[in-house]
């Protein structure tokens, strides 16, 4: 499907929010229908997504795979409205926002459906702002009552499991497993739907790493649904319902984390998964890991 109207739409009255009302369980929160991204133009045009099929149900965890280059942050990216389809489309929350112009996509990332967390926390938090304010800033921004706002972050911050002593702090007096945690806490402020989390916790060590992941998992209790981008098939596994696997711009292979793991189909995913160790699965020897190498280059 092509939208030869991927430049912005004029800007409409706003949608009305009817996601708290909806009474269709079955909705996803994120419907991506045929998705094809580019970058740069005329000669320098290529093509980074192509054909990208996906769809999140309400307190779903999906994990996207795939190496360096294979168009995971591009994705996240057109599903906040950083970067525009040249195909298909993507419904966030029950709304069409494809062809959404940039006041429109800065209203929808503003009202907190979706939020998104960086792999680099600092790139979440002003380092001017204490954690407190950090976290209360959304919800300032929407008209909450300071006093208010400071009592609604109290539970986020037992949540991400931060001693509230830290609340006085600024980033850059926290350590870096503990930015990612309040990044955490600050993206569930506004209750957004859907969490989309580019490469979490590859910068932390690992004692952080477990914890952050181990935080993740427990989110799936409260309904909301987390996209969980990462390079390393083992940090997700754990954690995602299912995992959608990209390779070199297109999704090859998705399925729920059990059967891609134990059954993987597409060599790359074959690949991956006898090169995680962590993964207690028959790992593959060096010959038949040169074979499915062999197999992706044809
Ligand atoms: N703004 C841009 N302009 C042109 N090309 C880009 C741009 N951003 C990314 N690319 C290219 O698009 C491809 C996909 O990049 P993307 O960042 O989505 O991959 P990724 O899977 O997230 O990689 P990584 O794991 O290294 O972050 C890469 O070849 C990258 O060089």
């Amino acid at each position: 499907m092509t939208h030869p109207g991927s430049a912005p739409r004029a800007d409409g009255p706003e949608p009305q929010d009817t996601r708290r009302d909806d009474p269709s369980p079955a909705r996803p929160v994120l419907a991506i229908t045929g998705l094809d991204v580019h970058y740069g133009l005329r000669r320098r045009r290529r093509k980074v997504l192509h054909d990208v099929t996906l769809s999140v149900a309400p307190g779903e965890t999906v994990g996207i795979v795939g190496e360096t280059g294979s168009g995971k942050s591009t994705l996240a990216r057109a599903v906040l409205g950083l970067v525009r389809a040249s195909a298909g489309t993507v419904t966030v929350a029950g709304e069409d926002v494809t062809g959404h112009s940039e006041a429109k996509w800065r209203r929808l990332r503003r009202r907190g459906t979706v939020q998104y967390v960086f792999q680099d926390p600092l790139r979440s938090l002003d380092p001017d702002l204490t954690v407190a304010d950090s976290l209360a800033e959304p919800l300032l921004l929407r008209g909450v009552p300071r006093g208010e706002a400071l009592a609604r972050i109290r539970p986020l911050l037992e949540r991400v499991r931060l001693p509230g002593e830290l609340l006085d702090r600024l980033p850059g007096e926290i350590s870096g497993g503990q930015r990612q945690r309040v990044a955490v806490a600050r993206a569930l402020v506004t209750e957004p739907e859907l969490v989309i989390l580019d490469e979490p916790v590859s910068a932390l060590d690992s004692a952080n790493r477990v914890q952050v992941l181990q935080i993740l998992k427990e989110l799936r209790t409260t309904g909301v649904a987390i996209v969980l981008i990462s390079h390393d098939l083992g940090s997700v596994a754990g954690i995602a319902d299912r995992i959608a696997v990209l390779y070199r711009g297109e999704l090859v292979e998705t399925g729920t984390a059990r059967d891609v793991i134990r059954r993987p189909r597409h060599p790359y995913t074959r690949l991956l998964v006898s090169s995680a160790p962590t993964l207690h699965t028959a790992p593959a020897d060096r010959a038949e890991r040169a074979a499915l190498r062999a197999a992706l280059t044809t």
